[in-house]
């Protein structure tokens, strides 16, 4: 049966050359927009009417790199080098993670992720089937791939490789279409060049897209020009990388070549500020990238590593630190900042029906309360959203057209529950 309901006297961040924001009217059915405008729509009887005083409603966060069950090792591995954190102190605790670390781990970033507003995530992890389960369960849209190191023998490379094909088969499109799949080979440095070409033949065959890490760190571009004589970039691309549509996370060390390489094979960047910050591994050159034609989005990380899911915060970051580091108070601004975290993700991560309010994309949007002081006076709210707001300011939530978040709860999941089980699940793998 139909549902169509109509969001009245509302303010909405349309994100449109010349007008960034509306106020008025917005009309549902199902689980698509169907209008977005000043004037009040004509309604069929048996709609649906909310009333929108006092909020702006903005299109979903779109958070395009991550490691959701990550969660449970927040705080595990502080103030480290990428390398040493993955060596030393990830790695050695993912190989004790079971699914139903994974399952519950997942839980606890899906509920910090729907609550602060974010209603896309893309993740990469083990375990994959249970990161699926967790998305058809809460509601929320999510890319998914099972991420593959190759620093394995080649039986176990098969194998990864098997189950990262039977994943993306298993769960493209289900779920009511919120869940999509990738291939992911991890990152030219932990993939020999046969298994990264592997990879890229199934995605060849499967016609889906690629996702991996790359040129993070200095330490990563050295290594792999001193192993293939190549950097990152022109080896991904001499493997075919790039014949496939894809989406690198980091990108924060690229030259001009590279840059232009990633323009000219249209490759997304998951530009990830705070996990690059707080590795020390660099600032990406999200101004050149973006002059080139790159389309760079936002993405968190995992949460061992940022150390939220705070796509607010990511997003204020990018609109922060472009400017710090070139000197110039015009770089990224404020309305670009946001688009990279909702209209640019949904591009990056080849969901084009997703990252804005207009007629005929998903209804995946948040509501966020603007009688506060911090949105005081109401000026720019645009400016308001990237500069002043947070997680807390989000009071509702919907993905595909459904209600995920009411009044600042989960109605999906058991937050109570989540947070008791994944504090189980971490003394457990502290104990095995
Ligand atoms: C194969 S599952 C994903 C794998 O990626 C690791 N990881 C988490 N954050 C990063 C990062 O910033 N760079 C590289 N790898 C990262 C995670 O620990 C898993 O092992
Ligand atoms: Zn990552």
């Amino acid at each position: 049966m139909s549902r169509k309901w109509l969001i009245e006297n509302g303010t909405f961040a349309v994100l449109e050359p010349g007008r960034s924001v509306v106020k008025g009217y917005m009309l549902i059915e199902n689980d698509l927009i169907k209008y977005v405008g000043e004037s009040r729509p004509e309604i069929e009887e048996g709609t649906d009417t909310f009333d929108g005083r006092g909020l702006l409603f903005a299109p979903g966060l779109i958070n395009t790199h991550g490691h959701a069950a990550m969660s449970l090792l927040r705080g595990y591995g502080d103030d480290m080098l990428l390398q040493n954190w993955l060596q030393e102190k990830m790695w050695p605790m993912e190989a004790k993670f079971t699914s139903r670390d994974v399952y519950w781990g997942t839980a606890l970033s899906v509920v910090e992720m729907l609550k602060g507003g974010t209603t896309t995530f893309l993740d990469m992890y083990d375990h994959m089937d249970q990161v699926a389960k967790v998305a058809d369960e809460s509601g929320i849209r999510a890319v998914l791939m099972r991420g593959a190191i190759g620093l394995c023998p080649e039986d176990v490379q098969q194998q990864k490789l098997e189950e990262a094909i039977r994943f993306a088969q298993d769960w493209h499109g289900k779920a009511d279409g919120r869940i999509t799949t990738m291939m992911s080979p991890h990152s030219p440095y932990t993939c020999p060049p046969a298994f990264i070409e592997k990879f890229v033949q199934a995605a060849h065959d499967l016609d889906l897209p690629l996702h991996t890490h790359m040129s993070e760190t200095t330490a990563e571009v050295q290594q792999n020009i001193e192993e293939y004589g190549l950097r990152p970039t022109m080896h991904l691309e001499k493997l075919g990388f790039f014949s496939r549509p894809s989406i690198i996370a980091h990108g924060v060390h690229l030259n001009d070549e590279e840059i232009e390489i990633l323009a000219r094979n249209n490759v997304a960047v998951s530009h990830n500020p705070g996990s690059n910050l707080k590795l020390a591994s660099g600032v990406a050159r999200v101004v050149d990238l973006q002059k080139a034609g790159v389309v760079v989005s936002l993405g968190t990380d995992g949460a061992a590593s940022n150390n939220n899911l705070d796509m607010f915060e990511e997003i204020r970051l990018a609109a922060l630190i472009h400017k710090g580091v070139s000197g110039d108070p015009t770089a990224v601004p404020a309305e670009e900042a946001l688009k990279m975290g909702t209209i640019y993700g949904a591009k990056s991560v080849y969901l084009p029906n997703t990252g804005k309010l207009a007629e005929g994309m998903k209804a995946d949007f948040i509501a966020m309360n603007t009688d506060q002081a911090h949105f005081i006076p109401h000026t720019d709210f645009i400016s308001h959203m990237v500069y002043s707001a947070g997680p807390k300011d989000v009071e509702h939530v919907w993905v595909n057209g459904n209600q995920v978040v009411k009044h600042g709860s989960c109605l999906t999941i058991d937050e109570e529950r989540v947070r008791r089980e994944a504090q189980a699940c971490f003394e457990g793998l502290l104990s095995r």
